[in-house]
């Protein structure tokens, strides 16, 4: 292979590792960028291809499979890989056509020599019509079937597509509008700790921009933000703006009396305890962090670091220690609010997966509500929007718990002035309403 096909070569054993080993994307990608020693450019052209082709496709499965007249199941998995890498070039980028069509046939060469010739075929047919052009031929008409059609043309499995179209009250412009921003490469969002850096000389050591919502955001236009002091040292953290914007409305919400002992029921890698610990250390409150993995509770344990938190490893539904003033649920989910995060996740998550999800999303609220003190407040969070994890699992487990529980209206908790916040008193953000990912938020006070 030539030197200059190292970026593709690392797509496609990205690609693979994804569909042939379960891995993900951006934990296989960064070492195969080592291995194949990749900067700069090179390597940016290797993820751009990496999480451009997991996330479109859907897309690309439907017009390769009918460039090649026949189904993808029926392509051996290393030209299908190649021909999905070939196909996002040719579709999706300014790649010229006849470039990535001889580069994706060098590389079926080297990975799926018996398939040469029929790679080099399907992809000079899929590259004789745009993508508008395929999309027209290979998706079901939208005033036919607009959910099949979204599906095809915006690269989601059907029952996502429906799930948002539920969520978002039927309004399939905003699915749309959702779908595409779902397959765009997500911002960089840092959290500025309170009382350890602010928004303004963070964004300021980064090279971004102080964000929109949270007052302790930060926007990057880019890059790996690993390596910033202010990260390296504990005074901040990566964590999406949605995120930072849930676990201040439990911090903010109304209480009455002892507001000193808070709880984080799902704490693990320790995102939202990160900024709940530094809060509670301006204000004189203790975190209880508690997560069941215990590698996550390592994490957690990291993420807290000097901050007034006490890490427990154990099962949130059980053996709660002691009553609570606030308590976050940030409950284990489909996910569905971080498409963007992760390229493959969309093709991974079934529809069977919600029902042992949504038992333990009420197990875990039901003995929050329990564990609060008369007055004290649970937020439940997801990072989901399905109908099924967040107003289902809320409503259910109210009815449930056995213990008086009234809704909190979210809204006013959030800052003043965010848009699209709807009726309440749940609040759904949006990615492309907010700029966040698609996370769900509850607040419940105990009677
Ligand atoms: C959505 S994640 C939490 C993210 C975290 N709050 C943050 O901001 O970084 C859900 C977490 O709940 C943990 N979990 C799952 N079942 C649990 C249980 N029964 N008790 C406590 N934690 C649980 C999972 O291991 C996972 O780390």
């Amino acid at each position: 292979m030539r030197v200059t096909d190292y970026p593709r070569r690392a797509a496609y054993e990205a690609v693979a590792a994804v569909h042939r080993d379960g891995a993900y994307a951006n934990l296989v990608l960064p070492h195969v960028l080592r291995d194949l020693r990749l900067h700069g450019r090179d390597a940016a052209f290797a993820t751009e291809l990496t999480y451009g082709t997991l996330r479109h496709q859907g897309t690309l499965d439907a017009i390769v499979g009918a460039a090649a007249n026949r189904d993808m199941t029926r392509i051996d998995p290393p030209a299908r890989d190649a021909l999905r890498l070939g196909a996002y070039q040719v579709l999706h980028t300014r790649v010229p056509a006849h470039a990535a069509v001889s580069a994706t046939v060098d590389l079926v060469r080297s990975v799926a020599p018996g398939a040469t010739g029929f790679a080099n075929a399907v992809l000079r047919e899929v590259a004789a019509h745009d993508l508008d052009a395929w999309i027209a031929r290979v998706a079901p008409p939208y005033d036919q079937d607009p959910v099949a059609h979204l599906a095809v043309s915006d690269s989601h499995p059907q029952w996502i597509v429906r799930a948002f179209a539920e969520a978002l009250g039927g309004d399939l412009d905003e699915v749309t509008r959702l779908l595409i921003e779902d397959n765009q490469r997500p911002p960089v969002h840092l959290c500025a700790r309170p009382g350890r850096i602010d928004a303004v000389e963070l964004a300021d050591q980064a090279g971004g921009a102080p964000g929109a919502f949270s007052p302790y955001a930060v926007y990057l236009p880019g890059g790996a933000p690993g390596d910033l002091p202010a990260i390296l040292d504990g005074r901040a953290h990566v964590q999406d703006e949605g995120s930072q914007l849930v676990a201040l409305a439990l911090a903010d919400a109304p209480l009455d009396g002892t507001d000193e002992r808070w709880l984080d029921l799902c704490a693990g890698p320790g995102g939202k305890a990160g900024l709940l610990g530094a809060i509670a250390a301006e204000r004189g409150a203790h975190l209880t962090a508690i997560e069941v993995a215990e590698h996550r509770a390592r994490l957690v344990e990291q993420a807290v670091r000097g901050l007034p938190v006490t890490v427990l490893h154990q099962d949130g539904r059980s053996d709660l220690p002691g009553e609570f003033d606030r308590i976050l649920v940030d409950a284990p989910c489909t996910g569905l609010g971080s498409l963007r995060r992760r390229p493959e996740a969309r093709w991974r998550r079934q529809p069977s997966d919600l029902p042992p999800l949504t038992r333990l999303q009420r197990e875990l609220l039901t003995a929050a509500l329990r564990a609060a003190r008369p007055g004290g407040v649970v937020a439940y969070v997801t990072c989901s929007p399905h109908l099924v994890e967040t107003q289902v699992t809320v409503t259910e487990a109210a009815r449930r718990s056995g213990v008086a529980v009234d809704f909190v209206d979210a809204r006013p908790v959030l800052p003043a002035g965010m848009p699209g916040l709807g009726s309440g008193p749940t609040v759904q953000l949006w990615p492309h309403r907010h700029g966040t990912d698609a996370m769900f938020l509850a607040l419940l006070r105990r009677g």
